[in-house]
């Protein structure tokens, strides 16, 4: 399959690497459009794929076109896009919140797949929810889910709409896990800790605690019952996060992070 990349920036390359990773594309297949001076010119010293700096007719050649610059930048790569683009091509766009209907739209393009990946893409472990119009058959969407699933995981969303929860969810689920890991970190040095001390302590517990989620007997309750014990120290944290709102906060954190979704399909 021939791979065109408008926007290679993070998420556009966490997926064109992991392509050339499990040889999905060839590097000489995978054209890589680069606005960025700067980014374009260590692409083109890296030698991952044929690297141009604008959309032109070369498009065209090309069985796959992913969109992964950002939603603000839409409107003016589709007008460019929609000149070039042929008939049998897909697109896949990565961009958060512009749906099926409008993409369709400012391309003039009916083959459209909307995905919503999120950053440990860029380690194959990444999850992405991904819809597509029904004009797109079962064989061709097959080969989207192959390629996706070179991020790691994938999940088809049925109801389109739900891609914003997605792109709520795991999409910005990255930073929230970060969040959470940097103000312990902090914890840790306004306990007295070096900040080497205190990262090794917060990242071993995340790790741990993580995979105790997966092969532990018990659900997440019983899991936080199990560490928190009558009277003791995890209690006493866990009362300071509910009198201060953490768990409301996040919860609403996470609609807002939806509500944005849906303001950027505008
Ligand atoms: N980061 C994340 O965690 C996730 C992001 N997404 C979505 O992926 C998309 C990309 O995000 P991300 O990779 O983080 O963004 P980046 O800013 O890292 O990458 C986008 C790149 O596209 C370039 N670009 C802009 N306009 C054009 C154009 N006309 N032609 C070619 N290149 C262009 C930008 O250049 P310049 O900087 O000069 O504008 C930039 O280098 C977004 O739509 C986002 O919503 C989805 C899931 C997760
Ligand atoms: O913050 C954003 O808008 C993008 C979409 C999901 C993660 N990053």
């Amino acid at each position: 399959m021939k791979i065109a990349i408008v926007g290679c920036g993070n998420m556009g390359m966490a997926f064109a690497r992991s392509f050339i990773q499990y040889n999905l594309v060839k590097k000489e297949e995978l054209l890589l459009i680069e606005k960025s001076k700067e980014r374009s010119e260590t692409l083109k010293a890296s030698k991952e794929g044929i690297v141009v700096d604008t959309i032109n007719e070369q498009i065209g050649d090309y069985d796959l076109v992913i969109l992964s610059v950002k939603p603000q930048d839409f409107s003016m790569v589709a007008a460019e896009l929609r000149t070039v683009l042929k008939e049998p091509q897909i697109v896949l766009s990565i961009m958060a919140g512009i749906n099926i209907d409008r993409i369709q739209q400012e391309l003039a393009h009916k083959m459209v797949v909307r995905a919503m990946p999120n950053t440990p893409a860029m380690l194959g472990m990444g999850i992405t929810g991904f819809s597509a119009d029904e004009s797109i058959g079962f064989s061709k969407l097959q080969k989207i889910e192959n390629l996706i699933n070179a991020t790691g995981r994938s999940v088809y969303i049925e109801d389109e709409q739900m891609l914003d929860a997605v792109t709520a969810l795991s999409g910005s689920g990255p930073a929230y896990f970060y969040y959470v890991v940097k103000h312990m970190i902090e914890a840790g040095k306004q306990m007295g800790f070096e900040d080497s001390m205190a990262q090794l302590l917060v990242k071993q517990t995340m790790l741990g605690a993580y995979h105790l989620i997966n092969s532990a007997e018990m659900n997440i309750d019983e899991l936080i019952k199990a560490v928190a014990s009558k009277g003791g120290t995890t209690e006493a944290a866990l009362k300071t996060f509910g009198e201060s709102g953490v768990d409301t906060g996040l919860v609403a954190g996470i609609l807002n992070a939806e509500k944005r979704a849906k303001e950027l399909s505008k």
